[in-house]
């Protein structure tokens, strides 16, 4: 399944210098963006002259070339997104984060990949502290491995000595282990930088290679089982063009690192089965091992797993008990517990209603799952009220074959004996999963996206909700509507855990959304607006083609 064509594409410009090997660089960059659907624009910095294994020279471009480059390009369009790769010296560096100041909002998201030094070992940049210091402070992100996110870290580190003694030190920042890569990431963020995503490619401690991004409020890992061994050059600068191509393709920021995530372990995984394909039949001399293209990552064992480490919890480094693994630790013990799967397998409409009453005048349709949703903020009703209307919902399914979810009220769904729960992604944080799964309760989890699908497959519930389809009026939503083609790729990402569609849905749209697959469609509106909603329910279930 590819991705959808748009009418025209999206535009990245590409900051950095050009790799005369092809494997890294701009020349790299440009060739993702391509290989994603995206128009690249360049902005060279530097020519470097280079094979796959050493840097022979590298010449800076000249101040006056490279506001030339920004102003031409500016005066035709402004990109939805910048990736910045090697910057030569202080003065482009200058130059570029006062260009960047001057961006008038809403301006396109700015991502920094602090390349210091080529992989084919040579020095591309020598930056000041002071530019760098700039730099970190004017993009959105930046995306140190972790050699570079000591240098960076080092650079605060070193200034808060040298203010305080009022000397020059040598103390360089130390990542040995999880811990420290937190205390540098967070260092980089209370010094001004607004996110940092430091990857895990270089960090041998970690079973896995696992990126993790660092925002004053957010901490969430991508976890992929590690390579050894791997001779492919560019990864990073592929990983950052690659996340600038997403956003710019509209991807929530996280969604972009997932897909990007993904992107590069497909482009790792071609390049070294043709590799490996070119030495089996002889036709390998000492060749270098190149880049193969990709494309949009479709394929479900591509994508990362996510975790998203609660900020607050762990705020303290010193919350960190184990050093390592702090990321994946319980996701890994909770795929090996799933959840028990839904009863039916027969696809339905899932309609989610307000109160005990709403199931009682929806059951005689037959329907066979149906949720129990009382928001207090819509109705202020005590906990006493809202355990007895449970209470009746599940008294009124418990001889009938429908299966009953409660929406966020977990404890009292577990104390009545409910079929299931439905939680929100926020809930997660604070919800009992054990306890729900030892309570032989089924879970269903709502998702707005890549990043979330993959951090709630790996709690292995009943269910995966997507979500909003479609403008909704019974919800503020803070995320923009899904569409039906990202629902089909979602489906598909799911595996075989059945998933429910969410949002906007009504009678003209569920047969188009039933097409991708998803296991059930939930609906408010469509059946509690309904004139007649028992009509409204057998209209919607024929559709979508879920009955005859
Ligand atoms: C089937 C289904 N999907 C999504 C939701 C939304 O749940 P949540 O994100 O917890 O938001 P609220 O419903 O609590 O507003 C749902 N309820 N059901
Ligand atoms: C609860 C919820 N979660 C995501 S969209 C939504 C509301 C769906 O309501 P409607 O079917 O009326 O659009």
């Amino acid at each position: 399944m590819s991705e959808p064509e748009k009418a025209c594409s999206p535009i990245v410009w590409c900051v950095g210098g050009s790799d005369s090997s092809g494997g890294a660089g701009i020349t790299r960059d440009l060739a993702t963006l391509a290989d994603l659907g995206v128009h690249g624009c360049a902005i060279v910095t530097l020519v470097s002259a280079q094979s796959h294994y050493a840097m022979t020279s590298s010449k800076a471009m000249q101040l006056s070339l490279i506001n030339e480059q920004w102003q031409v390009l500016a005066a035709e369009a402004l990109p939805l997104c910048i990736k910045i790769g090697a910057i030569a010296n202080d003065a482009q560096a200058k130059v570029l984060s006062t260009r960047i100041e001057m961006l008038s909002v809403p301006r396109p998201l700015i991502v920094w990949d602090p390349v210091l030094f080529s992989s084919s070992k040579g020095a591309l940049s020598n930056l000041s502290k002071d530019v760098i210091k700039q730099l970190l402070r004017v993009v959105d992100l930046v995306t140190p491995n972790t050699h570079e996110l000591a240098s960076l870290a080092g650079i605060f580190i070193d200034s808060e000595i040298d203010n305080a003694f009022e000397t020059k030190s040598e103390i360089k920042s130390e990542v040995k282990n999880n811990r420290d890569v937190r205390h540098a990431a967070k260092t980089l963020i209370n010094s001004g930088a607004k996110s940092v995503l430091v990857k895990g490619g270089h960090a041998r401690w970690q079973h896995n290679a696992t990126d993790t991004y660092f925002t004053d409020s957010e901490e969430i890992a991508f976890s992929q089982p590690r390579v050894h061994h791997s001779e492919l050059r560019g990864t990073g600068c592929m990983q950052a063009s690659a996340i600038a191509a997403f956003v710019a393709k509209g991807y929530s920021i996280i969604d972009a690192l997932t897909l990007a995530n993904a992107y590069v372990k497909n482009v790792r995984d071609v390049s070294s089965s043709s590799y490996s394909q070119s030495s089996l039949t002889g036709s390998r001399q000492s060749v270098p091992q190149v880049p193969r293209l990709a494309g949009f990552p479709t394929n479900r064992d591509a994508f990362p797993t996510v975790a998203f480490i609660k900020s607050g919890a762990f705020n303290s480094v010193d919350g960190c008990k184990t050093e390592s693994d702090v990321f994946d630790k319980h996701h890994n013990e909770r795929r090996e517990k799933p959840f028990l799967p839904l009863s039916h397998t027969k696809r339905g409409i899932y309609p989610v209603v307000d109160s005990a009453d709403w199931i009682e005048k929806l059951l005689p349709t037959g329907v066979e799952t149906i949720q129990l949703r009382i928001k207090e903020d819509i109705s202020p009703w005590d906990k006493a009220r809202i355990s007895k209307e449970i209470q009746r919902a599940v008294a009124l399914t418990k001889s009938t074959s429908c299966q009953l979810f409660i929406n966020d009220h977990w404890q009292l769904a577990i104390e009545h004996g409910a079929y299931g729960v439905h939680l929100g992604q926020e809930d997660l944080f604070t919800a009992d999963i054990d306890a729900i799964r030892k309570a032989g309760l089924r879970l269903g989890v709502s998702t707005h996206g890549y990043a979330e699908i993959q951090r709630v497959k790996s709690l292995a519930p009943s269910y995966i909700a997507l979500g909003h389809i479609f403008a909704t009026k019974t919800k503020d939503m803070p995320s923009q509507p899904q569409g039906i083609d990202r629902l089909k790729h979602y489906v598909d990402l799911c595996g075989g855990i059945p998933t429910v569609a969410i949002g906007g849905i009504n009678k003209n749209r569920c047969k188009a959304v039933a097409d991708t697959g998803a296991t059930h469609i939930a609906v408010v509106t469509a059946i509690t607006e309904a004139p007649c909603p028992h009509a409204a329910y057998h209209t919607l279930q024929k559709e979508a083609g879920f009955v005859e």
